[in-house]
């Protein structure tokens, strides 16, 4: 009797998960597909999902999103795909619907291990009241105008750090990794200054301890021991699974808090309100300053100590890789296609004269059409960011001609299923600057340009990711012949970011 109930438990619990993991998903994507016929496409397979496709489309493309491309070809009519429990927004209307008009039905899943430690309370997953808030105190320190006093200061900054980089005759460079050497201390620099960003944890620069320190949680995150529990009460079964290897990063990223936590304090306790040249983290502590004064000694959520912890990380980790692969991918361009490096070398010297060493200024950078064009152009080939932050819907709601999201369905926006899309760029496979040239760019939907995304979440450091990218196509270009690494075809795959597999792309010599 015992083993039957037992057998009978076994298999209930067996046809449970058959139900979950084959029939729901199956039933519901021909759901779909009657529903709403050609403008929808199942991409559900069962137990791997997105996964499948994005191997087969590494191992037969050497780009692992290049199967979003192909289904989408020749195909006008699709707007979404559907998986497993997800869909797959690859229109730009239906983007912009999410993305402006439905805020309050979705919300960001954080599906990051140590998320609690790092991450939580800063801008980019707080929601509502809170976000509105934290945005507000940081945007108008990133808006253009207030930016542009930062240009020579980061100027400086990438000045000093390709004075650092080691080339050895006949290697390539790793020009991903040296870029985002670069953009890891501006980010540093303009939330802290100069002082604290110039120390090292056990022995290694800020900068590069954090960085790594951040790919070792991408990593934690994504190993297989810990991508299943995650699944089911991750908080609870993490720490059941938990290793060695988890409790080291734990401990890293515990002692690198305290380490920022102690700068904080710091600058809360010596106060200065009049300070003129203020960095991020000044004006998050002016408003720190000014809750706790209103609220008598105690402040609200959106701007405790915890959140500014938090803001830095969410900030350098935003910030830094996104930027870093930009500019690497930006110069395997420039080493590979020999027509666009004239054009850029013409346009610098037509700003710059002969001037090898320029005080670059934002008169000059708002000069740089060319570049503006090409930069533009590797946003949209090669756009860092694959898809937004998965949101998951709160609850049922209908997005363009009344399609049905439902609620606990996740919601993602493929930006490359947008940004390398016919339907709304000419040969979209084709990398051609002189698409977003005055004459041109009127041809071109704007809704469907979002590499920084679009509506009120969108990209709150886009104007400072672009002044990094000009100054360092403007130093690199003046520094160093570059040459492109023949040995070494591009392959891109997308794990945190859209980056390549290998980024031993270029040469650099030293000009003279
Ligand atoms: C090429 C460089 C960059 C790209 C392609 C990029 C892309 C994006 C995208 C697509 C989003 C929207 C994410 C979502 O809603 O799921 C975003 C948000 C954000 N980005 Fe960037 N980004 C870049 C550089 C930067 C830089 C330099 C910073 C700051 C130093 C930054 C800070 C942020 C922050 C804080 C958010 C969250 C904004 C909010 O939720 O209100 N990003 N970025």
């Amino acid at each position: 009797m015992i083993l039957l109930i037992i057998g009978l438990l076994i298999f209930s619990l067996f046809s449970y998960f058959a139900y979950l993991i084959f029939v729901k998903p199956y039933v519901r994507n021909k759901w779909y597909v009657k529903q709403y016929g050609k403008i929808c496409k199942p991409i559900y397979y069962p137990i791997l999902g997105n996964i499948k496709f994005v191997r087969e489309s590494f191992k037969k493309y050497g780009d692992s999103l290049q199967w979003i491309r192909e289904l989408l070809k020749n195909d006008n009519d699709v707007q979404f795909l559907i998986g497993y429990n997800n869909i797959h927004i690859v229109d730009a209307q239906l983007a912009k619907d999410i993305t402006l008009n439905n805020l309050q039905n979705i919300r960001k899943d954080m599906g990051m291990q140590f998320g609690d430690l790092l991450f939580k309370q800063g801008i980019v997953f707080s929601e509502g009241e809170k976000w509105k808030k934290q945005r507000q105190i940081l945007s108008h320190s990133f808006s253009f105008d207030v930016l542009k006093n930062r240009v020579s200061k980061i100027n400086n900054i990438v000045k000093e750090m390709i004075n650092k980089i080691q080339i050895e005759e006949g290697k390539p460079t790793k020009i991903v990794t040296e870029c985002t050497k670069i953009t890891a201390e501006v980010v540093l620099r303009s939330f802290f200054g100069e002082r604290f960003s110039q120390q090292q944890h056990k022995g290694i620069n800020l900068g590069i301890y954090l960085a790594q320190l951040l790919l070792s949680v991408f990593d934690q995150t994504r190993r297989l021991r810990m991508l299943i529990p995650s699944f089911f009460f991750p908080k609870f079964m993490s720490k059941i699974f938990a290793d060695e290897k988890y409790y080291e990063v734990q401990k890293n990223c515990i002692e690198f808090r305290q380490l920022i936590e102690k700068e904080v304090n710091l600058r809360i306790e010596n106060y200065d309100q009049n300070k003129t040249q203020k960095d991020f983290l000044d004006i998050l502590v002016d408003e720190y300053k000014l809750n706790y004064s209103k609220n008598d000694g105690k402040v609200e959520e959106y701007i405790t100590k915890e959140s500014i912890i938090h803001q830095f990380i969410v900030f350098f980790f935003a910030g830094m890789d996104t930027t870093g692969n930009l500019t690497g991918i930006m110069l395997y361009w420039v080493s590979k296609r020999k027509d666009i490096y004239e054009k850029l070398v013409q346009e610098i010297k037509s700003v710059f004269g002969q001037n090898k060493d320029p005080e670059i200024n934002d008169e000059q950078l708002k000069k740089l059409n060319y570049c503006h064009m090409f930069i533009q152009e590797c946003l949209r080939y090669h756009c860092p960011a694959m898809l937004l932050f998965t949101r998951r819907a709160e609850r049922d709601f209908y997005i363009g001609d009344n399609i049905l999201v439902q609620k606990g369905m996740q919601v993602n926006i493929s930006l490359h299923g947008v940004l390398r899309r016919e339907k709304y760029f000419q040969n979209p496979d084709e990398f051609i600057p002189e698409r977003f040239s005055e004459e041109n760019k009127k041809n071109i939907n704007h809704l469907a340009f979002i590499p920084f995304s679009s509506g009120p979440k969108n990209c709150i450091g886009q104007h400072m990711a672009l002044i990094e990218a000009k100054i360092i196509l403007v130093q690199f270009i003046l520094n160093f012949d570059i040459t492109n690494n023949e040995n070494v075809p591009l392959k891109m795959d997308s794990n945190s970011l859209y980056c390549p597999v290998n980024d031993e792309l270029l040469f650099l010599k030293r000009k003279q």
